[in-house]
């Protein structure tokens, strides 16, 4: 059986009405269902995709020490090389099994957003690594663009809504690598069980076994893209805003079988962030009789700073 549904984004670009809104039907009735989808027709062609993992598989090659010489004090882990161990997932002591890089926001024309974020940082012994990063974070953040869209039709919202919230948003690229497992790591796994923060995830990379999904029955279903699509899901601010309308799905990467220990997994998430100003109170057309209001008023800001210490990235 075919657990995590696949969609077409080339319906929804199309021109055609019909295709359009049967992608925007497909997309929505998969979110209020089990918070993914296998999505084909995404704006990375196969040269950038294949670049990008020889690039990321290049940095993390790099000696410990020249990879630590990138890790930034002080901005919790938000752009630069963050090293084995440090991340734990919400209410989880042990650290996950990765270590991770992240690529963030190319802000245009905004002086004063520009000084919010913390800068891109660049690696000196890999000019085409910082390049690639770059391309392949416009073209993740141009598909995340359709999919919100689709997803404001789906909410019954001018199809535009979300654009004036991602654009200059506080969007991550994260490559990971999960090193090879070299002793018996007894609690630890390479991701434990979480819900994403941000609205959607666009993953690169779930082509191998690891990625597991819960289902509403607390069952694990294994989560496996073609090699042309990205697996994307709703965050819990996504969730919010709808009242959980749609759904954030818990999700982790398991540890694979011993026999495999001696193999490292890599994948890329970009992590769809709207400006820090958004509110993400629950949206009026969310709320009725069966589904009352369920989350206080926030905004995206605030809800980010409060899981990143959740997670052990920033300290109170
Ligand atoms: O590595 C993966 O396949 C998933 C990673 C993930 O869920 C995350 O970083 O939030
Ligand atoms: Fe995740």
């Amino acid at each position: 059986m075919k657990l995590v549904p696949s969609v077409d984004l080339n319906d929804f670009i199309s021109g055609d009405p019909i295709k359009k809104q049967k992608f925007v039907d497909e997309i929505g009735k998969a979110y209020e269902d089990i918070g993914f989808v296998a999505l084909k027709g995404h704006f990375l062609d196969d040269a950038l995709v294949e670049n990008l993992y020889k690039e990321v598989k290049n940095f993390f090659s790099l000696p410990l020490e020249t990879k630590q010489t990138y890790e930034i004090p002080g901005i919790g882990g938000q752009r630069g090389y963050v090293s084995f161990g440090k991340e734990s997932a919400k209410g989880k002591k042990e650290g996950d099994l990765k270590e991770f890089w992240h690529f963030g926001q190319y802000v245009e024309n905004d002086a004063e957003r520009e000084a919010e974020y913390p800068k891109n940082v660049l690696v000196e012994e890999l000019p085409e690594f910082n390049n690639i990063g770059k391309e392949a974070y416009k073209m993740l953040e141009k598909t995340a663009k359709y999919v919100l869209r689709a997803l404001a039709l789906h909410l019954n919202l001018e199809e535009t809504y979300f654009d004036q919230y991602i654009h200059n948003g506080n969007s991550i690229l994260r490559p990971i690598h999960y090193p090879p497992i070299t002793s018996e790591p007894k609690e630890a796994v390479r991701a434990a069980a979480h819900g994403d923060i941000n609205l959607i995830t666009l993953l690169m990379g779930a082509q191998g076994r690891g990625l597991q999904v819960q289902n509403h029955k607390g069952e694990w279903i294994d989560a496996i893209a073609e090699p042309d699509e990205l697996m994307i899901n709703v965050g819990d601010m996504l969730s919010r805003h709808t009242n959980n309308k749609l759904k954030s799905t818990i999700h982790r990467v398991i540890n694979p079988p011993k026999e495999l220990w001696g193999t490292s997994r890599y994948s890329i998430p970009f992590f769809m962030h709207p400006i820090s100003d958004m509110k993400l109170n629950v949206l009026k057309g969310c709320i009725d009789d069966n589904n009352p209001k369920q989350f206080d008023d926030i905004t995206a800001g605030e809800f980010l700073t409060e899981r990143l210490i959740e997670l052990g990235l920033i300290k109170k």
